[in-house]
């Protein structure tokens, strides 16, 4: 069973996210972020290259595309909120995205 992350967990694994673009959703233990990038084709490669990743950890995000646009929201299903999952799948997704 994965575990939600701790305040101080959170302080070393979710702050550098915020500090990349990355906000929480209100409402919900989840972050999340939105890529804009130069057309369609990027962005879906980017959807490409990270669902690669996802598939591998075995760790989906919540997201959507609009033309050159795609919304992304992490959170841990299974945990009922964030865990180190989403820090790491946060991360992926910000280097692939060239951030
Ligand atoms: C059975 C369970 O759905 C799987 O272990 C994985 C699939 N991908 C997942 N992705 C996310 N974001 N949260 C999960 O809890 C999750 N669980």
């Amino acid at each position: 069973m994965t575990d939600t992350l701790t305040e101080a967990e959170r302080n070393e694994l979710i702050t550098p996210l915020l500090e990349n673009g990355w906000g929480f959703v209100s409402g919900r233990d989840a972050i999340e972020k939105t890529y804009t990038f130069s057309n369609f084709i990027d962005a879906f490669g980017f959807m490409t290259r990270a669902a690669i990743w996802a598939e591998k950890w075995n760790h989906h995000p919540e997201w959507s595309n609009i033309y050159k646009t795609v919304y992304v929201t992490l959170t841990t299903h299974d945990a009922g909120g964030l865990s180190a999952l989403d820090a790491k799948l946060g991360a992926k997704l910000d280097k692939l995205a060239g951030g």
